[in-house]
């Protein structure tokens, strides 16, 4: 691994090529649907430090037509940082629905905690400051978590992602979505490792085996889809 506090300052590029499409893109289908505390979160998390982070609204649009269609009511996402996706499910779930969130960082949490106070939302909220992984393990040695989970998004350090989805696969249920945020990484995965900067390569590589080993893996059915970073969305079918 790199030195770690210079990948966390990494940018990754946009995956169109070109900055008009993807300004048209935003300006004529997606700003103007955002809900208004989805904005007002968006807006925030700029001023915030790595406020590149936050989930791209054209996703997130994506991820609330699955919700939708799926009658998603128990939820769970990795990598929450100031709450975007999180927000954004809370809102495309009934008000009885739950979402586990887990991120190793509260305080950016907190930051969009008001957002989503004012929604309503809160309640709907399981915050779990901790490594995702312990918490996954136990959720799995519980017998009556198995397949219950409607959707899953994971949006945290992108090498766990394989370990992630070991224990995703069994939490969420049969017909259920994982949904996988930036798997094209900016469109790094199909640059030669030498011309990316030392910076992007173990995000490229990591991106490049989880698509990979997600192609290999049966148990779901997948779209690679290119919104935002990338977004992967898995089926469970077994
Ligand atoms: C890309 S950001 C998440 C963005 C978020 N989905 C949104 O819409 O704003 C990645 C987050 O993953 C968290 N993270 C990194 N490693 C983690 C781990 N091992 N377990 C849980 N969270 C982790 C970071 O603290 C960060 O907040
Ligand atoms: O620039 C980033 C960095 C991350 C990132 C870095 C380190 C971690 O442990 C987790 C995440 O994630 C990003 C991301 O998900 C995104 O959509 C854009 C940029 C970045």
């Amino acid at each position: 691994m790199e030195n770690i506090e210079e990948i966390m300052n990494a940018n990754f590029p946009v995956i169109l090529q070109s900055d008009k499409l993807a300004k048209y893109i935003v300006e004529t289908a997606v700003y103007p649907r955002e809900a208004q505390l989805l904005k007002e979160l968006r807006e925030r998390t700029e001023n915030y430090p790595r406020g590149n982070m936050g989930t791209s609204p054209d996703s997130g649009q994506l991820i609330s037509i699955l919700l939708k269609l799926l009658n998603a009511k128990k939820t769970i996402e990795i990598g929450v940082f100031t709450g975007y996706s999180l927000l954004l499910t809370a809102l495309n779930i009934p008000h009885d629905g739950k979402i586990t969130a887990i991120d190793i960082d509260r305080k950016a949490y907190e930051v969009g905690l008001p957002f989503i106070k004012k929604a309503g939302v809160e309640h709907k909220i399981d915050f779990i400051e901790s490594p995702a992984l312990p918490i996954l393990d136990k959720l799995v040695q519980d017998p009556s978590n198995l397949g219950t989970y409607d959707f899953a998004f994971i949006d945290a350090d992108k090498w766990s992602y394989m370990n992630y989805h070991e224990r995703l696969i069994k939490l969420v249920k049969v017909g259920g979505l994982l949904a996988y945020d930036d798997t094209l990484l900016g469109g790094f995965v199909v640059w030669p490792e030498e011309d990316v900067e030392a910076v992007h390569r173990p995000f490229r590589k990591a991106a490049i085996e989880v698509n990979q080993a997600l192609a290999n893996d049966h148990r779901v059915e997948i779209a690679l889809t290119p919104v935002g970073d990338g977004l992967t969305i898995c089926r469970r079918i077994a």
